[in-house]
């Protein structure tokens, strides 16, 4: 099977997850797409989504599924996403696609994050893909610098404006053997608006494509989830 056709098996073995009449929070990339299609054969059953990223929510739209301001929701059970690697404790690198800082505030109000991925992505150790940093323009060079010194190689990711308006630094080189202490670190540099690691608040379930299926991968305590709709 192609990565993508991975990605497809795992983007539609999600919608076993979505339950009728609710609200569905909607990640972004080739993935999510893939389960965006999925959704799409569902959209009369659910009240609607909220989405990480204007071409997510471009894509839903096309399909008539109606997308709404977090702002105005009250709680999540459900956020859905890819990722671009996925350790053993379900701890991410996202941010491949620049929607780094939308897709974490959908995870930290949904009550369940699923983690949808091909083989690929799955590492033991974060850090092979270079870590994706939103940075408000004015903070690049001081930020910079700062990674450097926190052991890493940024460099400017060109031709991207996120879709608040900032920019990317993909830090290269990182050794991210404690993933917690590495997220605060540089979410707490001025001028970060967030870091693509999903660390303290990472996947509560993860489906995992492979060439023998879909394997499931559980937070303990979330084994109790299970796939409903048939
Ligand atoms: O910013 C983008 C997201 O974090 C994506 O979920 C991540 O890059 C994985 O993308 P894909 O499903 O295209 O491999």
């Amino acid at each position: 099977m192609t990565q993508d056709e991975l990605k497809k098996a795992v983007g539609w073995a999600a919608l076993d997850y979505v339950q009728p009449n609710t609200i569905v929070g909607v990640g972004t990339g080739t993935t999510a797409a893939h389960f965006i299609d999925a959704l799409a054969t569902r959209k009369d059953e659910i009240i609607g989504t909220v989405s990480s990223s204007e071409a997510s929510t471009e894509r839903l739209k096309s399909y008539g599924i109606p997308v709404f301001d977090l702002n105005k929701i009250d709680s999540l059970s459900l956020y859905i996403d890819g990722a671009d690697e996925i350790n053993p404790a379900l701890q991410m690198i996202k941010g491949g696609g620049a929607a780094l800082t939308r897709e974490k505030i959908i995870a930290a109000v949904a009550q369940t994050f699923i983690c949808i991925a091909d083989q690929s992505k799955q590492v033991d150790c974060l850090g092979h893909f270079p870590l994706p940093v939103e940075v408000i323009p004015m903070a690049q060079a001081y930020v910079s610098r700062e990674l450097v010194k926190l052991g890493g190689r940024p460099e400017y990711r060109k031709d991207i404006v996120t879709d608040n308006g900032n920019i990317i630094l993909d830090v290269y080189d990182l050794l991210i053997d404690d993933p917690d202490k590495l997220e605060a670190a540089i979410n707490a540099l001025p001028g970060v608006v967030t870091v693509g690691l999903f660390a303290k608040r990472g996947a509560d379930i993860a489906l995992i494509g492979g060439e023998n299926g879909v394997k499931k991968i559980f937070r303990a305590g979330y084994e109790k989830i299970v796939a409903t709709h048939k």
